[in-house]
């Protein structure tokens, strides 16, 4: 079959991690008989830099007609005067938004081997397998008033966190739906000790839950939560979450897996049908790490949370079941052959490059 990719690298470590997916996107079509022809757009800093917008119009037009995102990261210190009338991280947020993709699923498993490659104790390790699903287009990074002025008392600065019922209800559907197909265990996370917000999002997650009998539900606050994450990871199957609670948890969650970098994520604008008939809608894949200023352009990122990621669109955006697992299983052969980015490099495996990595991976779909 025939598919169309647009490919947004980004910042920072974007670049060297998506490169690594497209070829392993290729060494699938080689095996499987497909072609994926790709777009690249721009995005983020450089697109500041260039045309002085962190999302060309050009961008967005490759975004609408397309089979599916590969997405990288933006942002960077270059570009982080908080004075500045734009951040390269309002490309990625406009992206999310203008295509509705609500839903960020970012699956957290934690490979055997590299239970020794997390700080965690590996008898915690034992086990995980979670599904964080993290509301992706409302709260605080997009409802308004949001905004900074001066006053004759100083300076302010408001977000404001607010959600609709609708926003709650299709989150909280979606978190449902993957638990059914999984251990049916639900963990809605929310802050309705102090927050109203927190208390909507309670109150929503128990009425559906009238609709879903056979999911436990349970209720947990995301202190609370953040602390269970590290001290009893193996409890938790599907966790739901407004969209800050879950950008933090998951990165915390990352430390149980031996690194942001390992981490993927599909962010859709719902769940696919299981018939999968007719276009699908179009939904972003990108890793949960940001550009890694740190070590950008070292050539030492790990590429398999966006390798990961790409697994995610053959699976939800285009339908290629059996190619998806093809990644998946070159993912766990070559970390079972003791392959290693530095990241996670803690139990001694062979160090290797971000290229060689993605080499490996693509030589073994
Ligand atoms: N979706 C996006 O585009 C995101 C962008 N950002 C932006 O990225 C920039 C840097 O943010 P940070 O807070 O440093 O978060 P980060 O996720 O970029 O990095 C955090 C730490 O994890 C490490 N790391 C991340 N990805 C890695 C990988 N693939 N392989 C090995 N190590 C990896 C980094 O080296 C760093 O030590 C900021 O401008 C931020 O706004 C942050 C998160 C998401
Ligand atoms: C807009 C992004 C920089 C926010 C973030 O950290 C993320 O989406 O993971
Ligand atoms: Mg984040």
């Amino acid at each position: 079959m025939n598919f169309s990719i647009t490919v947004l690298p980004g910042d920072g470590i974007g670049p060297e991690v998506v490169s690594e997916a497209v070829k392993v996107m290729n060494a699938v079509g080689n095996r499987f008989g497909h072609s994926f022809g790709t777009t690249y757009g721009r995005v983020g800093g450089n697109a500041i830099d260039d045309f002085g917008t962190p999302l060309p119009d050009d961008t967005v037009e490759m975004c609408r007609d397309t089979d599916g995102i590969l997405f990288g990261a933006v942002g960077g210190p270059k570009w982080d005067d908080p004075r500045a009338k734009t951040r390269p991280e309002d490309g990625i947020l406009a992206i999310r938004k203008s295509l509705g993709l609500f839903a960020n699923l970012r699956p957290v498993k934690v490979y055997p081997q590299l239970i020794n490659s997390s700080p965690i104790k590996p008898h915690l390790l034992e086990g995980v397998d979670m599904i964080i699903v993290r509301e992706l287009t409302g709260g605080l990074y997009f409802a308004k008033p949001k905004k900074r002025w001066d006053t004759s008392r100083g300076r302010r600065g408001v977000d404001t966190l607010k959600y609709t019922e609708q926003e709650i209800e299709r989150i909280i559907r979606v978190g449902f739906e993957l638990a059914q197909g999984r251990r049916k265990r639900l963990t809605s996370v929310d802050k309705a000790n102090v927050l109203e917000t927190g208390r909507l999002w309670r109150e929503i997650a128990t009425e559906v839950a009238d609709d879903y009998p056979d999911v436990e539900l349970e209720h947990v606050l995301v202190d609370a939560a953040a602390m269970q994450l590290i001290s009893n990871p193996a409890h938790f199957d599907v966790i739901v979450a407004e969209n800050t609670f879950g950008d933090i948890l998951t990165d915390e969650a990352s430390v149980l897996a031996g690194s942001m970098g390992m981490l993927p994520s599909a962010s859709l604008s719902g769940l696919p049908k299981p018939s999968g008939r007719g276009k699908r809608p179009v939904s972003l894949y990108e890793p949960i790490h940001g550009s890694a200023p740190d070590i950008a352009g070292q050539g030492i990122a790990n590429p398999i949370g966006t390798i990961l990621s790409l697994a995610s669109m053959l699976r939800y955006s285009l339908g290629l079941e059996a190619e998806a697992q093809a990644i998946e299983q070159s993912v766990e052969g070559v970390l079972a052959e003791g392959y290693r980015t530095p990241d996670i490099a803690g139990d001694g495996g062979e160090v290797c490059k971000t290229t060689e990595m993605g080499d490996v991976i693509a030589g073994r779909v």
